[in-house]
C-alpha cells in the first residue's frame, strides 16, 4: 500500500508526465465524452482544452474514414480493450493531418470499462515525406511516368495475371529524329515534348496500362487484356499517331516519329526482362527497316 505522501507523489509524477508528454493525449468517458485533454493535444489539433470537453472525439472526424472504420474500431476495443492504426482527422483550422493513434480501455477495479484513454502523435510530416520518396523511387522525374523499377513490378504483376487467364503486350517505343529536336530547339523544347508524348500515350492506352520511361527518349508500354491482335494493332496506330502530332512550338513544329517492338507474353515466360529484351530487339528492327513502323517479335512463336 503507497502511504499519503507516495500516493501524492505518484499523482504529481503522473500528471506531469501527462502535461509534458509530445504525443496528444485525451480521455473519454464510456460514453466517448472527452472528459480531459493534454497540452500536446491542444498543439497539435489547434483545440484548447476548455472547448473540447463535453464533447466527442468524432469533433476532430476528417470525413476520410468511413462508418466502417469507426465500427470495425469499436469492435476491436470492445473486444481486446485495445486498439491502433492510422487516422486522417481535422484540425481547427481545417487542415487535415495524419495521426497514429493508440486507444486502450481503462477498467476500475471490478475490471468493468471505466474510461477511455487515447495516445496519438501528428505523422502528416513523415507520410508527405515517404510518399515524396516513393515518387522519386518509382516515377520519372521530368515526365511524371513511372520509371524503370516500377514498370518492373508492373510488368511482374501483369505477368501473373496473364498466367491465369488474359493476354499481355508489351511495347518497346524509342522515338525517331529526337536528337534533332534538342538540336534545332534546345533541350527544354525537348523535354516539353517528351512530357507531352509521355502524357498523349497515356490517354491513348487505358489505365490499366502502364506507360513507362525507360530511357532518354525511350518509353515502354504494357497492354493487358488486349481481346484481338486487331486491338493491338489499333493501339499501335494510335501510340504512333501521338508520337507523329509533335508539339508546336512558336512558328515552327518539333516533330519526331517513333519506332516500336512489340512482343506478346507465352506462358513459358518466367522473366520480365526477357520479355522487355525481345521487345527492344523488335523495336531495333523497326529502326533498321525504316523507323516510323511497328515491329513484332520474332520470337513470338518460338
Ligand atoms: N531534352 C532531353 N533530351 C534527352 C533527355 N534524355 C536524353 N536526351 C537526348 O535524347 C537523344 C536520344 O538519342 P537518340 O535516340 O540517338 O536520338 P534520335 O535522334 O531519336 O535517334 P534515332 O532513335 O536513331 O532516330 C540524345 O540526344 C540525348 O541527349 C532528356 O531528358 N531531355
Amino acid at each position: 500500500m503507497l502511504s499519503g505522501q507516495q500516493y501524492q507523489a505518484r499523482l504529481r509524477r503522473t500528471a506531469g508526465a501527462f502535461e509534458l508528454a509530445r504525443e496528444g493525449i485525451l480521455i473519454t468517458s464510456v460514453q466517448g465524452e472527452i472528459l480531459d485533454t493534454n497540452p500536446a493535444f491542444t498543439r497539435i489539433t489547434g483545440y484548447s482544452r476548455d472547448e473540447v470537453v463535453g464533447r466527442t472525439p468524432a469533433m476532430l472526424q476528417s470525413g476520410r474514414q468511413g462508418p466502417d472504420f469507426y465500427r470495425a474500431m469499436w469492435q476491436t476495443l470492445g473486444a481486446s480493450g485495445h486498439w491502433e492504426g492510422e487516422v486522417w482527422n481535422r484540425r481547427k483550422d481545417g487542415e487535415l493531418y495524419l495521426e497514429t493513434l493508440t486507444i486502450s480501455a481503462l477498467r476500475d477495479s471490478d475490471g468493468a470499462v471505466s474510461n477511455y484513454i487515447g495516445f496519438f502523435a501528428d505523422v502528416t510530416l513523415q507520410k508527405e515525406h515517404n510518399s515524396r520518396l516513393e515518387q522519386l523511387a518509382n516515377y520519372d522525374a521530368l515526365t511524371g511516368l513511372p520509371n524503370r523499377r516500377l514498370l518492373m513490378d508492373r510488368l511482374r504483376q501483369a505477368m501473373a495475371q496473364a498466367r491465369q487467364h488474359s493476354t499481355l503486350a508489351v511495347l518497346y517505343l524509342d522515338l525517331d529524329g529526337f536528337k534533332a529536336v534538342n538540336d534545332r530547339f534546345d533541350h527544354a523544347h525537348g523535354d516539353a515534348l517528351l512530357v507531352t508524348l509521355g502524357r498523349r500515350m497515356t490517354q491513348a492506352v487505358r489505365a490499366s496500362d502502364t506507360v513507362a520511361r525507360v530511357g532518354g527518349d525511350e518509353f515502354v508500354v504494357v497492354l493487358q487484356n488486349l481481346a484481338s491482335i486487331a486491338d493491338c494493332i489499333a493501339l499501335l496506330e494510335r501510340l504512333r499517331g501521338a508520337c507523329r502530332q509533335g508539339l508546336q512550338c512558336g512558328q515552327r513544329r518539333a516533330q519526331v516519329s517513333a519506332s516500336i517492338g512489340v512482343t506478346f507474353f507465352d506462358r513459358r515466360d518466367d522473366d520480365p526482362y526477357q520479355l522487355l529484351q525481345r521487345a527492344d530487339r523488335a523495336m531495333y528492327q523497326a529502326k533498321a527497316t525504316g523507323k516510323d513502323r511497328y515491329q513484332f517479335s520474332g520470337d513470338r512463336h518460338r
